[in-house]
């Protein structure tokens, strides 16, 4: 009788639900609608015709219809997927977007909006102002289901405590196959993620945790959040996500669209330097030795030596008569012109004595030795200079070639991409230049010319391009011009938000709106602009697997955030890169002394407690130190050794995958190995997908090196050969723990020579 009585109440909860979640959506499609003709409205006003600042306005105003037709068609799915009531008797409904009804009531919480804070920050033991807590569970636009935590102090007990916020739901979205995409958790954030999200945007946060805390998810949330209560600050500016390679941000590409965000940029350490994209990996020595922050004076010495005199006086032979014959000019007489080589000192020295970077000073220098040659010139020709001539006898000397060369091999123009390729090539100039390293270290950093560029180059490629600069003084001009028609814009736009009343909305402020709009040309978003431009200063950085970066690469980094707002997102027990972390503090206080504040993630939703029995082995080997997180999963299948000889692997491997995927029905499976083994196991796989390709994580099984897989996740991993693994390099026990880590539901280790020791649990197999 009561069980009919609940079960007749649920029903109509869930009806009632359905009629609320079904108004929403009217709500959102007539609000859509309303973007849309108000888009072809603003597209029906005509082409590029009309004054400057007719353009501008309709610019602005499609932009934003645009931008708002962007945000509601990405929130669809899972419109509303919670309901709070709180100790006053109201209540609210949180979603992925706020909704107000035709008479302005608010209908919907965005989810990063204050009021929809204690939908994640309640628990039994602290429920704030809420008496219940509802998920809702929908497929389409219907409710398909319900979990409501009610908060009753009276009934609390010590286990409470430690409850999961909302752990039904949350359960529901861990037991759900992988997808080969990260998709979001705003439905389900826990009470420590959610305040990592919402933490202040000044400053540096550190976001240490073990594997599987949920770091990366809560960092991407954090970007959406970041955005939506930043506006003003961060659309401007833009907000950077590095993340460890190509496959992990295809992995993590969708979240943030689907969280309403466009205004970041995604990208890798390999590819931070404009016009390079890195992806191959130097081999450790050298990535130790690169990495070094000894490098910024081996950088330094490289540009000091391309500043040279010459041994003895600088003579220049330069053509004083031409004629032509057949058709060709040929040089019949020539002078020669010559500097003293004290002077040449003199001119250099003046030079470095601005202090200004290398492409910007060799004006100075090219300049004093022009001056001198003109006046050598003068002297021979026993032609007075006056002082008003000077600059165009400078002119014609320069339009040499001969000079030209001459004052190039003194102080020639250099690109980043030049100076690093010519000094890797010359044993000499690394000799002179890397005189503080070991002749080995030297030895490690040496390579022949036209070499491809690595990932851990791209941090001494930006360092070369902060010491050399540009030759910019046309571009400066043009910037100047830009600043000017810029300031004229900005006055404008001002005005138009201000008629339309778009301010009040906080949309987007009138520098923003003059940035998409200068030169009256394309309009670029705040991303596609900061993606060209190595000296954007983004509002806020967020550095994923940031255990990896090189004390060179922070430098890097640092270049890319002057307001130092960032937020840093790692496990040091993970760190495979040899120059990676050690501790945070070592990488961090050198750039932001002890202002950063660190938070932990203790809990893990992705391996379950079986599977992490046999990581905290690998764990207590690597890093004694450091807490294993709990898991929150548990009675999966128990992981499980084999031995195999080769000839069986080749034969069994295939089978094992088949077996595997069959047992989890739908997800995904990886076969992870060591770099040298890759080529093999993948040739043994030929279903499996095994290039860096954009489909591979698509596909169900795929073959990966532990680099490749950090940062990912699979129902299934299947770990070939641990020993070599743990032998590829000195980080090799990292490694292992990382490839553990991998593993939603089920672990094989599949060995030819018996386990190593760390892996003792798993038995003989
Ligand atoms: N609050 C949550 N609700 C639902 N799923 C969650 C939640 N937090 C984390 N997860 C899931 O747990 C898994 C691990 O999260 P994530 O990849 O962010 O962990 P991580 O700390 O970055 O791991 P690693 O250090 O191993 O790269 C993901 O599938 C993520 O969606």
């Amino acid at each position: 009788m009561e069980r009919r009585a609940s079960s007749s109440a649920r029903t109509e909860a869930l009806r009632a639900e359905q009629s609320y979640v079904s108004m929403l959506y009217e709500r959102l499609d007539a609000v859509r609608e309303r973007a849309e003709t108000a888009l072809r409205h603003e597209h029906g006003r005509g082409g590029p015709g009309g004054t400057h600042q007719a353009r501008l306005e309709r610019d602005v105003s499609a932009h934003e219809h645009a931008r708002r037709l962007a945000q509601l068609s990405g929130v669809e799915r899972g419109l509303c997927f919670g309901r709070v009531d709180d100790v006053e008797g109201d209540t609210y409904y949180i979603g992925r977007v706020g909704l107000r009804d035709a008479r302005d009531e608010l209908v919907l919480i965005d989810w990063r909006a204050p009021a929809a804070r204690p939908f994640y920050t309640a628990t039994p033991s602290d429920p704030g102002p809420l008496v219940r807590r509802r998920h809702l569970h929908t497929r389409g636009r219907t409710v398909v289901g319900l979990d409501d935590e009610v908060f009753d102090l009276a009934r609390m007990s010590e286990p409470d405590r430690r409850t999961l916020v909302g752990e039904a739901a949350l359960m529901a979205a861990l037991r759900r196959g992988r997808t080969g995409r990260m998709g979001d958790v705003v439905a389900t954030i826990q009470a420590e993620q959610d305040q990592v999200i919402r933490s202040g945007l000044a400053g540096a946060l550190v976001v240490q945790g073990g594997p599987g805390t949920g770091k990366t998810v809560a960092a991407l949330h954090r970007a959406a959040y970041l955005l939506y209560a930043h506006r003003r600050t961060l659309e401007r500016r833009g907000v950077l996500v590095v993340g460890p390679n190509a496959m992990f941000l295809r992995y993590i590409g969708q979240v943030l669209p689907s969280l309403g965000e466009t205004d970041v940029v995604l990208t890798t350490v390999g590819e931070l330097y404009p016009g390079v994209r890195a992806t191959a990996a130097d081999e450790p020595r050298t990535a130790l030795v690169k990495g070094d922050t000894r490098m910024v004076e081996v950088v330094r010495a490289a540009v000091r030596d391309r500043q040279r005199v010459p041994d003895g006086d600088l003579s220049v032979w330069v053509p004083t008569k031409t004629s032509v014959r057949g058709g060709v000019e040929v040089v019949v007489e020539r002078m020669e012109l010559s500097v003293g080589h004290a002077a040449c000192e003199r001119a250099r020295d003046r030079a470095r004595a601005v202090r200004g970077p290398h492409n910007v000073a060799r004006k100075l220098f090219v300049d004093s030795v022009l001056s001198a040659l003109a006046l050598d010139e003068a002297r021979r020709l026993d032609r007075p200079l006056e002082e008003g001539d000077l600059h165009y006898a400078r002119q014609a000397l320069w339009q040499t070639r001969e000079v030209r060369e001459a004052l190039d091999l003194l102080w020639p123009y250099l690109t980043p991409q030049r100076l690093l390729s010519e000094l890797f090539a010359d044993d000499a100039a690394l000799r002179s230049a890397a005189a503080s390293l070991s002749p080995a270290e030297r030895e490690a950093l040496a390579r022949p010319a036209g070499s491809p560029w690595t990932v851990e180059d791209v941090p001494l490629l930006d360092e070369a391009a902060d010491l050399l600069g540009e030759d910019d003084a046309e571009a400066r001009a043009a910037e100047r011009a830009a600043a000017r028609e810029r300031d004229e814009a900005e006055l404008y736009a001002r005005e138009v938000l201000h008629i339309s009343g778009v301010a009040e909305m906080e949309i987007m402020d009138a520098g923003a709106l003059a940035d998409r709009h200068d030169d009256g040309g394309d309009a670029l978003t705040t991303a596609q602009r900061a993606e060209r431009d190595r000296l954007w200063a983004y509002g806020h950085v967020i550095v994923d697997e940031a255990q990896e970066l090189s004390a060179m690469a922070w430098r890097t980094i640092m270049r890319r955030v002057p307001a130092r707002s960032l937020t840093i997102v790692g496990d040091v027990a993970q760190t495979s890169a040899a120059a990676g972390a050690q501790s945070w503090g070592a990488m961090l206080d050198p750039h932001l002394k002890d202002r950063w504040r660190e938070a932990r993630l203790l809990v893990n939703y992705r391996t379950p407690a079986e599977i992490m029995e046999v990581a905290v082995d690998v764990l207590r080997s690597v890093a004694p130190d450091q807490e294993p997180p709990i898991s929150v999963r548990d009675g999966g299948a128990p992981p499980r050794a084999m031995r195999v000889t080769r000839a069986e692997l080749r034969r069994l491997l295939p089978k094992l995958v088949r077996s595997e995927l069959a047992e989890i029905g739908e997800g995904r499976l990886a076969v992870l190995t060591a770099d040298t083994r890759h080529g093999e196991i993948a040739a043994t796989l030929p279903e499996a997908a095994s290039a860096l390709t954009a489909d591979a994580l698509d596909s169900p099984s795929v073959v990966l090196t532990v680099t490749q897989a950090k940062g990912l996740e699979f129902d299934v991993v299947v770990i070939v050969e641990p020993g070599e693994i743990l032998a590829q390099s000195p980080k090799g026990g990292q490694d292992l723990y990382v490839a553990i880590t991998r593993a939603t539901r089920r672990l094989t280790v599949v060995h030819q020579d018996g386990l190593p020791p760390v892996l003792s649990r798993l038995g003989a197999g």
